[in-house]
């Protein structure tokens, strides 16, 4: 079987300061290169850095693949995507590699961040907006699962001008960009169109390998999408400011939408888990942070190296839309971030849902949705998760202090229609 040729390893491991276990099968490397010679998944670069410590995960070994230039429904668009989705079924994740504009655009955006997260606390704290939940969070201000996160991020999401009408009309999350300037707003803003462009496509080859036949069946549901992404900057380990808990750069979490696309420096943090049976998280119903961080099942993600461009691959995993699209036949896949020894530099870019769409699950991953669910109000899902994750920024205080959910729930009341009452449209308060 071809997802079989980039398994990842099996053997938990402990691992200790800046020991990184030897991640190759020797026979599964001889398999890949003499059993299923593709164009579209190659061998996988050298992973680099090392396994944060003190942590106890496997190390994984992603499959790469390597996106067309234009997803057109041909046989090959069709057979990659059915690779992607086995890929996702079996291991929560995959790589694919950088475009060489990509490449040179991550880079360029890796030392934006650098230079912004290296100003003064003072400064860098003005950026932030009471309308949207774009801009400047420090190490230990995010929660996930009530735990304070070390992170520190810089978040964006669509830059909208006052006079917009949603932004008039005060719907939450709904606002300007407060960019800390205008070299910075453009490099971020090109970096998320070029991931965004890779987004579409990985939507198209997803339908494609769904059997939806359509390519265009899911990218409907992205027009005008609520895409952001987060700038992230996670401290050494032994350079915390004690807010957070001993280790932990990122609790547990699943995030919202369709996918996740993420880019990383060297140091390497990042762990998922894998499909499991019995793991039927649904947490647009019951939050899903905080689940098992500290058992074992947990696969590190080491960064690698893109061997044609010299940059890092992005890794691809699935949010709580794509799960609740498919019936959990793509779960939504769980991830943390640990601290390293070094300071780590990412990305994490969402390619999502327009706020106002009604996501239904798909009947037999056939092109009809199905009426026997009311279907989720996407907006609703995602201010729900900003209001539990920064109960105490300023974007959350005037959303109470204006009652802004009620104005969410009448946008969402009237995308659902009559289904407005079930479940699935709840605005948690
Ligand atoms: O740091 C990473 O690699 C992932 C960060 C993440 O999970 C997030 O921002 O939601
Ligand atoms: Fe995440």
């Amino acid at each position: 079987m071809l997802r079989r040729a980039v398994p990842i390893s099996t053997q938990p491991v402990k691992h200790s300061f800046g020991v990184l276990r030897p991640a190759v099968a020797p026979s599964w490397t001889r398999c890949l290169a003499t059993v299923h010679p593709s164009p579209l998944i190659t061998e996988p670069p050298p992973v680099r850095g090392s396994m944060p410590p003190n942590h106890v995960a496997r190390v994984g070994r992603l499959t790469t693949f390597a996106l067309p230039q234009e997803v057109v429904g041909s046989q090959s668009d069709l057979s990659l995507g059915q690779r992607m989705i086995d890929t996702w079924r079996k291991d929560g994740i995959f790589q694919i590699f950088l475009t060489p504009a990509q490449g040179a655009m991550l880079r360029r955006a890796f030392k934006s961040s650098k230079g912004f997260f290296r100003r003064p606390y003072e400064e860098k704290a003005k950026h932030v907006d009471d309308r949207s939940f774009s801009g400047y969070i420090a190490s230990g201000e995010e929660l996930t699962d009530g735990v304070a996160d070390y992170s520190e991020i810089f978040t964006v999401t669509k830059d909208l001008p006052p006079t917009d009408p949603r932004v008039q009309a005060k719907w939450p999350c709904h606002g300007p960009c407060p960019w800390p300037d205008a070299n910075y707003a453009t490099t971020m803003k090109d970096l998320m169109t070029l991931l965004g462009e890779s987004g579409e496509k990985l939507l198209k080859l997803t339908a494609l390998g769904l059997g939806l036949g359509d390519p265009n069946a899911l990218t409907k549901l992205t027009e005008d999408g609520w895409h952001h992404m987060r700038v992230l900057r996670f401290p050494q380990v032994d350079r915390t400011n004690g807010k957070g808990k001993a280790g932990r750069g990122i609790g547990s979490h699943t995030d919202y939408g369709l996918l996740v696309i993420a880019g990383q420096d060297d140091v390497g943090g990042l762990f998922i888990r894998r499909p499991m049976d019995g793991e039927k998280l649904h947490n647009w119903e019951k939050s899903a942070a905080g689940f098992k961080e500290n058992d074992e099942n947990w696969t590190y993600v080491p960064p690698v190296e893109n061997t044609l461009t010299v940059f890092p691959v992005c890794s691809h995993i699935l949010g709580d839309m794509m799960q609740y699209l498919t019936r959990d036949h793509l779960p939504s896949t769980p991830h943390k971030v640990g601290l390293n020894t070094r300071e780590r530099y990412a990305f994490a870019y969402f390619h999502e849902p327009n706020f106002s769409s009604v996501v239904k699950p798909l009947r037999d991953y056939g092109h009809e949705a199905s009426n026997d669910k009311p279907g989720i109000h996407y907006g609703t899902h995602f201010t729900n998760m900003f209001m539990r994750n920064y109960p105490e920024r300023i974007t959350a205080k005037r959303v109470k202090a204006e009652n802004r959910m009620q104005i969410l729930k009448d946008i969402a009341n009237e995308a659902l229609g009559p289904a407005r009452d079930a479940a699935g449209a709840s605005v948690a308060m």
